[in-house]
């Protein structure tokens, strides 16, 4: 039913894995030496359970000893778990995952499989790349073949555990039969599936893992900044820090901060992170990261901004969807909006009309700015040609059909969930 190519960490994870719910799993391997001791019912790495899955499933649902024609003819899904190491330019070697497919394609006898990507391979690999190279297999060989993405985020150490609970399982595909399979073999998991296109599917394993490195780089950029100012305990720091609550609960508040839109404004944010930066500086060190952090924080505004430019035209009418800095807040303090609105100004925009629940007047009074204001959400939709989200006011969320009467820059995701959009959820 299932071949698993690469018994590598993840391939013989995911192998016993898949063993272990009741499939039939054919594993490969080009290293003789590995496929040996896994024959003896040795793992040849050190991770926790997988020893005892491996004495219960090998010869039973899990096979080692087949041939790859034998094991490819006999699956439906072909589970490529190979290695992606950097190359010198830090680009992504598909050497192994390209060999594999080849390999895949030899083998096979023509039948329908879907070919999976377990590896990790940046965004954009199956649909420039690996497409492309089964289209020239396929002129060759003529066998048809799905593919599929489906990134895996066990961690080692827990492997096995993350292997059969896993938070979420995503799988990228574009075709109905391939996606008929993998919803087979996942069904048992009992977690959400997610099905999404190619790239995006290879996007959400780089947001995850880029995520954890920007996390653990920043805390470690926090440590450098604060040894250098001295006198100060990072470690308790750090812990006291964990006490924020936003931090706990399921799902965590803290996950709206691993949100796009359309930048931080207020009082706080902006000020401080410049701030900090500076006396880092000062101190004989810089923070790097919280310097791109401040450069984020004005390019998204501009690329915002750019995103309106390149499809409204200049005399159309362009309503602002909310003034202040966030929703349930009447602070205009550095907000987002003010720099989205003098950015249009300068490319050429002369008719904004603005509407916001509570800001207004106090925005109006702060920055002067050539553009008129409504009072109603109505007024503003009538009087538009265009509208641009830039507040997460309620009011708006509640008003999905009004809005969606023009076209509507929704710069705060709040309709369209990145979540959400592109995937189908089910199970
Ligand atoms: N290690 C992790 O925690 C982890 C977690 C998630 C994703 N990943 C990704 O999964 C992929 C595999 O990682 P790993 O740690 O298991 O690697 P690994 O090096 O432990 O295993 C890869 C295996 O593939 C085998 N192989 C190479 N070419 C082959 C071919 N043509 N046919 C059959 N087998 C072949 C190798 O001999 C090796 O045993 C990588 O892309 C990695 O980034 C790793
Ligand atoms: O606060 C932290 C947390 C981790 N680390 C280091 O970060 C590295 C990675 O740790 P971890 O993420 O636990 O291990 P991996 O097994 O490499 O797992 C990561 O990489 C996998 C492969 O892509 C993903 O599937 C996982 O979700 C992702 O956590 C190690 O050097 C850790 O010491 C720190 O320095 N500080």
């Amino acid at each position: 039913m299932i071949t698993v190519l690469g018994l590598g960490f993840v391939g013989l994870t995911t192998a016993l894995g898949f063993s272990k719910k009741g499939f039939k799993v054919y594993g490969v391997d080009v290293n003789a030496q590995k496929l040996e001791k896994i024959k003896n019912y040795e793992v040849p790495f050190y991770e926790p359970h997988l020893e005892e899955a491996l004495r219960d499933e090998l010869g039973n649902n899990f096979i080692v000893d087949a041939s790859l024609e034998e094991a490819v003819n006999n699956s439906k899904a072909i589970i490529i778990c190979v290695g992606t190491p950097g190359k010198e330019d830090g680009s992504a070697d598909l050497t192994y995952l390209l060999d594999a497919v080849k390999n895949v394609f030899e083998s096979s006898d023509g039948t329908f499989k879907v070919i999976v990507t377990k590896s990790t391979v940046p965004p954009s690999t199956i649909s420039r790349q690996v497409k492309p190279y089964v289209e020239q297999l396929n002129r060759e060989y003529n066998k048809p073949v799905g593919l599929a993405s489906n990134p895996e985020f066990l961690r080692e150490g827990y492997a096995w555990d993350d292997f059969m609970n896993p938070d979420r399982v995503v799988i990228g595909v574009e075709d109905e039969q391939s996606k008929e399979i993998l919803n087979q073999i996942y069904q048992p998991f009992k977690a959400p599936i997610h099905y999404v296109n190619y790239n995006s599917a290879e996007f959400i394993k780089y947001l995850s893992n880029t995520l954890l490195s920007t996390l653990i780089s920043f805390s470690n950029e926090m440590a450098m900044v604060a040894d250098h100012i001295g006198d100060i305990d990072v470690a308790r720091a750090f812990k006291i820090l964990h006490e924020d609550k936003r931090w706990h609960g399921q799902p965590a508040a803290m996950s709206s901060y691993v949100y796009p839109g359309c930048g931080y404004g207020g009082y706080c944010l902006p000020k401080d992170t410049a701030a900090l930066s500076s006396i880092a500086q000062e101190n004989g060190f810089t923070a790097r990261i919280l310097d791109a952090n401040l450069q984020i924080n004005e390019e998204i505004k501009e690329h915002m901004a750019e995103k309106i430019a390149a499809v409204a035209s200049k005399d159309s009418t362009i309503g602002i969807l909310g003034l202040s800095f966030k929703s349930n807040s009447d602070d205009v303090r550095f907000t987002p909006s003010k720099f989205i609105i003098e950015k249009l100004l300068e490319k050429g925009y002369t008719n904004i009309v603005a509407y916001d629940p509570m800001a207004n007047e106090v925005f109006k009074a702060s920055y002067n700015l050539p553009i008129s204001y409504v009072d109603s959400l109505e007024t503003l939709v009538e009087q538009s040609d265009e509208l641009v989200l830039l507040t997460n006011w309620s009011e708006f969320k509640e008003n999905e059909e009004l809005l969606k009467t023009k076209r509507l820059f929704d710069f705060r995701y709040v309709f369209t969930s990145p979540a959400t959009s592109v995937a189908e959820t089910i199970g």
